[in-house]
């Protein structure tokens, strides 16, 4: 009968899962905003002059104000302070106000003549705009995760956190295999408008998950059985720093993103100038990975959940992207289909290292100090994805035009995958750090996470 009483939200499968679907297409809009100027890199170099410098310059500024401006700290920071539900609203907003601005930049801005810093007056204010979107899906990425470790403690956690993933990669698969074709159907800023209006959708979809989670927090507190919390203090940002697992994790991170989610930003033109796919097509190839970590990520988040291996699993994502960068930086191996096989191949990697990595984090850590804990390692991930795409495309300007045709370059990618390899081997030592450490500071993260009853 107890029992009965004490039941919670949270408790109830259906409504846990539930909760989840709604904050997850928030997630799904944002990642499509996200990724969907990507594949239009050489229509924007050809309508409206974005050299590959200017490419790499908006690219990298979506982590411009998390890294230089602290934005990720102190939206941990908030987060922990002021709770999942101001933050995740907040969050929501930023991303809907730096949406419009990228519009804004591509249309209204698209033939100014003036030049803001060095850059085309359209570049940089969808350069800003971008930014602000970037502070916007930063925090709600942090916000998401720790709601899910919220909402499933003790209960289905991986799996959740694998299955929001999932979710949000339809978002980047839909981005990269529409964008093409919407933009040349309609126009080129089309695609970033649809972005805007389904980030207005993701907007109602927090507000509506809050009235849950007020509803959740309440139960909590009227649950005399359950342990409050400790509140979240300055003290333990240091604590976090000198946990060597932080440290650790946070590099793999840096070092594993920074060779995908900058390398499928330029990886369309990659398809189309080396391997002579189809432009229309291209993108559908470069959103494989998110199609397969749609399937993938769940079911081996369900296998962290219950055999554990988290620590064995990252290593093995790493040794594959190796393999997959190494093989698109020679020259000569230049068949359609090998690209597409080395993109499932970076597909079951990238399921692999998150359905693994992102839980870890929650076992490095207690639950309050969580929020700033995933916003540290976001922030330091920020860095690797500022700075690869300008370094890319800095490489690019300087090393790899091949020829040019109707005044749009042609790249040649070596030198550039080869960068990326270079950063998936130092990814792989990392994860060989990380096993040593868990075996000597016991964090258990070769252990199932649901609890036996
Ligand atoms: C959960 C994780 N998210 C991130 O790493 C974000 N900091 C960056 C998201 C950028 C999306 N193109 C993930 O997506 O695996």
């Amino acid at each position: 009968m107890s029992v009965e009483l004490n039941k919670k939200l949270n408790d109830s499968k259906f409504t846990r899962w539930m909760a989840l679907g709604v904050v997850a297409f928030t997630m799904m809009a944002a990642y499509f905003v996200n990724d969907v100027m990507a594949p239009l890199k050489t229509m924007l170099e050809g309508q409206l002059g974005w050299g590959s410098t200017d490419f790499g310059f908006y690219t990298g500024a979506y982590s411009f104000l998390n890294v230089f401006f602290l934005m990720l700290i102190w939206g941990g920071l908030i987060l922990d302070r002021f709770g999942i539900r101001f933050t995740g609203k907040l969050a929501a907003i930023l991303m809907v106000f730096g949406t419009a601005l990228q519009y804004y930049g591509i249309t209204e801005l698209a033939d100014s003549n003036s030049v803001y810093f060095g850059y085309k007056a359209g570049v940089f204010i969808s350069s800003v705009g971008y930014s602000i979107f970037g502070v916007g899906a930063e925090v709600a990425g942090i916000t998401v995760t720790k709601l899910i470790a919220k909402w499933f403690k003790g209960k289905e956690m991986a799996t959740a956190m694998g299955v929001q993933v999932a979710l949000a990669r339809i978002g980047s698969q839909a981005a990269y295999t529409l964008a093409i074709p919407v933009a040349k159907s309609f126009h080129l800023d089309t695609p970033v408008l649809i972005g805007l209006v389904l980030l207005v959708g993701g907007l109602i979809a927090f507000f509506a998950f809050s009235v849950l989670d007020k509803k959740l927090d309440k139960q909590i507190k009227d649950d005399k059985t359950s342990v409050d919390e400790e509140k979240f203090s300055i003290k333990d940002v240091g604590a976090i720093l000198s946990n060597p697992g932080f440290w650790l994790i946070a590099l793999l991170c840096v070092l594993f993103y920074s060779c995908v989610f900058p390398f499928q930003k330029f990886a369309t033109e990659l398809m189309v100038s080396k391997y002579g796919i189809d432009a229309d097509f291209a993108g559908s190839i470069v959103g494989l990975p998110a199609l397969g970590a749609l399937i993938l990520t769940p079911v081996f988040g369900s296998l962290v959940d219950s055999k554990g291996k988290a620590d064995n699993i990252m290593i093995i994502g790493a040794a594959m992207l190796i393999f997959v960068h190494l093989t698109y930086s020679i020259p000569s191996i230049n068949g359609w289909w090998v690209a597409t096989v080395l993109m499932i191949i970076l597909g079951i990697a990238f399921s692999l290292v998150p359905s693994a990595m992102w839980p870890s984090v929650a076992k490095i850590f207690p639950a309050h100090q969580l929020g700033t804990a995933y916003a540290l390692i976001f922030f330091i991930q920020n860095i690797g994805l500022w700075g690869v795409p300008n370094l890319i495309g800095w490489i690019q300007k300087e090393f790899c035009i091949s020829e040019t045709i109707n005044g749009v370059n042609q790249y040649d990618y070596t030198i550039p995958m080869l960068v990326f390899t270079g950063f998936a081997t130092l990814s792989l030592v990392i994860g060989l750090l990380l096993k040593v450490a868990n075996k000597k500071y016991g964090y258990g993260l070769e252990k199932a996470n649901i609890e036996k009853k």
